[in-house]
């Protein structure tokens, strides 16, 4: 079990759940994104280890509190205190099932961020495996939630399946979790009304998507370059974390040097090309509050300098200093143009000129 914590506020993630600590209110899902939806799904386990609902003594585990690892198999808490756990799979059912790995809109560490900022306090990742997939919803409930988990209260979006097969459903868990007496939470499908009345105004011959908030739904946002509504179905911007490294050290010779981050190696990308941000430098020392700068990031192959292969880079505006090593959070706000060819140096200087300027105008009315 590996045990994250900033600021004195941690996330437990165990591996396995014997390394959990129970008894436990349980959201269960993939929460890719931690989207809003996903933060509608996850809300009610927070209530019940606050102890809003009565289950639980809602008793305050000291934040950062030392607990040894050898501590940490199933204990029922002494107190009372029932744990706000998101229960997820690794790897990606997805992934296991096709063989092929899956970019992911929130890799592990954002994910245990996310779930940070929210509340939880544990991420229980189970082990998605042969013997996993092929367990039947009744003995998912039983041996994983009940037994292992000790589960009191679960949460789960409408379309929530479960079991091998994907044979269980929302409905189906209701039930079964009923005969243990726990009540499950079935959270409604929450939809981007923005872009619905948008559509709804639209001529009648265009297909009305329904507007689910859904991941799929981001990917295929980012991957148009729609940031602002792939921000808004977030509920917050999408982001690329990733320490600077190193390049051939050509930004600085026509005078827009570029931090190279290097992100995790399963971090989806949004469409290449060329976009306003905001940069958060972060700190060594937690007490200093993280400093946002603006700035323009070229997210492509960099055909202009026969570059070989795909990078991240960023420029911070009115900004110098020496950036190695140090760890960056890009929010991305807006998508600029696409990634071009230039004939001479030159004409991407004066290009990067231009995007500086339009991502300064972009930056000082939106957020
Ligand atoms: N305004 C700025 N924005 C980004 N990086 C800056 C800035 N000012 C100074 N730097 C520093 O300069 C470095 C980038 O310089 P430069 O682009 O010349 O070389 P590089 O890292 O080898 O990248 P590349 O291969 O893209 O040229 C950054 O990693 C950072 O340490
Ligand atoms: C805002 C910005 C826009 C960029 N646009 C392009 C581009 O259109 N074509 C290109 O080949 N490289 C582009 N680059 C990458 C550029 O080639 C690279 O930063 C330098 O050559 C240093 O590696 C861009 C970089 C930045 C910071």
């Amino acid at each position: 079990m590996l045990n994250l914590s900033q600021n004195g506020c941690s996330v437990w993630v165990a591996s396995s759940t014997e390394l959990a600590r129970t008894p436990t209110a349980i959201a269960l899902g993939k929460f890719d994104g931690v989207h809003i939806g996903h933060q509608k799904v996850i809300q009610p386990v927070l209530q019940s280890a606050r102890g809003e609902d009565g289950r639980g003594t809602g008793e305050k585990i000291p934040e950062g509190a030392p607990i040894h690892p050898s501590q940490s198999s199933t204990l029922p808490s002494s107190s009372g205190h029932i744990y706000s756990t998101v229960v997820t799979f690794d790897p990606h059912p997805q992934e296991f099932f096709t063989g092929q790995p899956r970019a992911l809109l929130t890799p592990l560490d954002e994910k245990v961020q996310q779930l940070r900022s929210l509340g939880v306090e544990q991420l229980v990742l189970l082990p998605f495996d042969k013997e996993l997939s092929a367990l039947s919803p009744q003995d998912f409930v039983a041996k994983i939630l009940v037994q292992q988990l000790q589960c009191q209260k679960i949460s789960v979006g409408q379309d929530f399946c479960f079991g091998k097969k994907r044979m269980g459903t929302a409905q189906d868990l209701q039930i079964l979790a009923a005969q243990y007496n726990i009540p499950v939470t079935i959270v409604p499908l929450q939809t981007d009304t923005g872009d619905l009345l948008k559509n709804s105004s639209c001529s009648n011959t265009e297909p009305i998507e329904d507007g689910r908030i859904s991941t799929s739904l981001i990917r295929q946002t980012l991957e148009a370059g729609d940031i602002q509504r792939a921000n808004r179905l977030l509920g917050r911007p999408y982001t690329l974390t990733g320490v600077v490294i190193p390049g051939q050290q050509l930004g600085r010779t026509i005078g827009f040097p570029t931090a190279n981050l290097q992100l995790p190696k399963d971090k989806f990308l949004p469409l290449q090309g060329v976009y306003a941000v905001r940069v958060i430098i972060l700190n060594e020392t937690p007490e200093n509050l993280p400093i946002q700068n603006l700035g323009v990031m070229n997210i492509g192959n960099r055909p202009t300098v026969n570059g070989t292969h795909s990078s991240v880079e960023v420029h911070l505006l009115d900004w110098s200093g020496d950036l190695y090593g140090k760890n960056l959070v890009v929010q991305l706000v807006k998508f600029l143009r696409p990634e071009q060819k230039f004939p001479a140096l030159e004409a991407l200087k004066t290009q990067i000129q231009l995007d500086c300027t339009v991502a300064r105008e972009i930056l000082s009315t939106q957020c």
